[in-house]
C-alpha cells in the first residue's frame, strides 16, 4: 500500500496549520484532544508516576503527552514517517534550528487545563524530556508495528488522527485497532482520537488536504460512525469508556476521541 505520509507530509507545515495555539477560536482540533487527555488522566486519579505510555502515529506533535508526562515512568513516541522523528528530536535537544514552538500549548495545558502557575509551565517541558524514552519508527499496517526492542505491552496507547489515514478498508482499520490492542497490558488503555461520519451510515471517504487552502497532496481518509467504530473496538477487545464527539468543518466528519480499556 502506498503510504504518502512517506514522501510527501511536511511535518512543519502540518505544525504550522493545525497546531499554532490550541486557546485560539481559530484552534480546529488541538484543544480538544487535549482536553479530552487532561479529563481521561484525571479520572484516572493516578498519583505515582507509573505508566508506560506509548503515542503511537505521534507525528512531530509534543502536545498529545504533555498531560501524560505526570503520570508516565516512561513514554514512548513512534511515527512512520522520517521528517516526523527528526522534528521530535529537535524539540528534545532543544535544537536552535527547530522552527516550532511548542509553549503555547505547554501553557493551555498546565495553565489552562490545570490551574498552575508559570512556574509549573516551564517544569513541565523539562518533566517530559525526562520521560521520553524513545523516539522510534513505526508502522500500524504491519505486523508487528513496533521495532521487537519496544513491543511489550504498554499501560496507555494514544494514537490520535492516524488509523483514520493509514487504513483504506475496514478490514484494514479493524486489523489495525487489533495491533493497538496487542500493545496495551492488560487493564491498559487506549486514547484513540479519529474522523468520524456524523451520518448514520457505518463508513466513508473522505479527501483531504493537510493545507487549510486545500493544496498539495490529497489525502483520504476513512470515516466511521461513532456506532460502527465502538461495534468495532468491542468486537477486537475493549470496552468503550468515553466517547466524545467534537464538529469538524468539513460538512462529512466529525473529531472523535474515544477512550477504552483492555
Ligand atoms: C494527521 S497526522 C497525526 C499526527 C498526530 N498524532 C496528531 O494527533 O496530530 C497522521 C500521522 O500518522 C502517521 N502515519 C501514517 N501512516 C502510518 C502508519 N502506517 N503507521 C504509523 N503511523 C502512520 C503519519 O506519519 C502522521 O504522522
Amino acid at each position: 500500500m502506498e503510504n504518502k505520509y512517506r514522501d510527501d507530509f511536511s511535518p512543519l507545515q502540518y505544525l504550522t496549520e493545525w497546531y499554532k495555539d490550541p486557546s485560539s477560536p481559530d484552534d480546529l482540533f488541538s484543544h480538544f484532544i487535549l482536553q479530552n487527555i487532561h479529563k481521561f488522566f484525571k479520572t484516572l486519579q493516578h498519583k505515582d508516576e507509573v505508566l508506560d505510555v506509548l503515542d503511537i502515529g505521534c507525528g512531530p506533535v509534543i502536545s498529545n503527552v504533555i498531560s501524560t508526562s505526570r503520570y508516565a515512568r516512561s513514554i514512548v513516541l513512534a511515527d512512520y514517517s522520517s521528517k516526523s522523528l527528526s522534528l521530535l528530536n529537535q524539540w528534545l535537544t532543544k535544537d536552535p534550528q527547530l522552527k516550532f514552538d511548542w509553549s503555547t500549548h505547554f501553557k493551555y495545558v498546565v495553565e489552562t487545563l490545570e490551574g498552575k502557575g508559570e512556574r509549573e509551565v516551564r517544569e513541565r517541558e523539562e518533566l517530559l524530556r525526562s520521560k521520553i524514552k524513545a523516539i522510534i519508527p513505526c508502522d500500524i499496517s504491519q505486523d508487528p508495528p513496533l521495532p521487537a526492542s519496544y513491543s511489550s505491552p504498554y499501560d496507555t496507547v494514544i494514537c490520535s488522527l492516524v488509523i483514520d489515514g493509514a487504513a483504506e478498508t475496514v478490514p484494514q482499520y479493524k486489523e489495525q485497532l487489533k495491533r493497538l490492542h496487542c500493545l496495551i497490558k492488560p487493564g491498559g488503555h487506549l486514547l484513540l482520537v479519529v474522523g468520524t461520519t456524523p451520518s448514520s451510515i457505518d463508513y466513508c471517504y473522505e479527501r483531504y488536504y493537510m493545507s487549510k487552502s486545500q493544496t498539495g497532496t490529497e489525502y483520504c481518509l476513512l470515516l466511521l460512525s461513532p456506532k460502527y467504530l465502538s461495534l468495532l473496538l468491542k468486537e477486537v477487545g475493549f470496552s468503550i469508556i468515553d466517547v466524545q464527539n467534537h464538529p469538524n468543518n468539513r460538512p462529512s466528519s466529525n473529531y472523535t476521541f474515544i477512550s477504552a480499556k483492555v
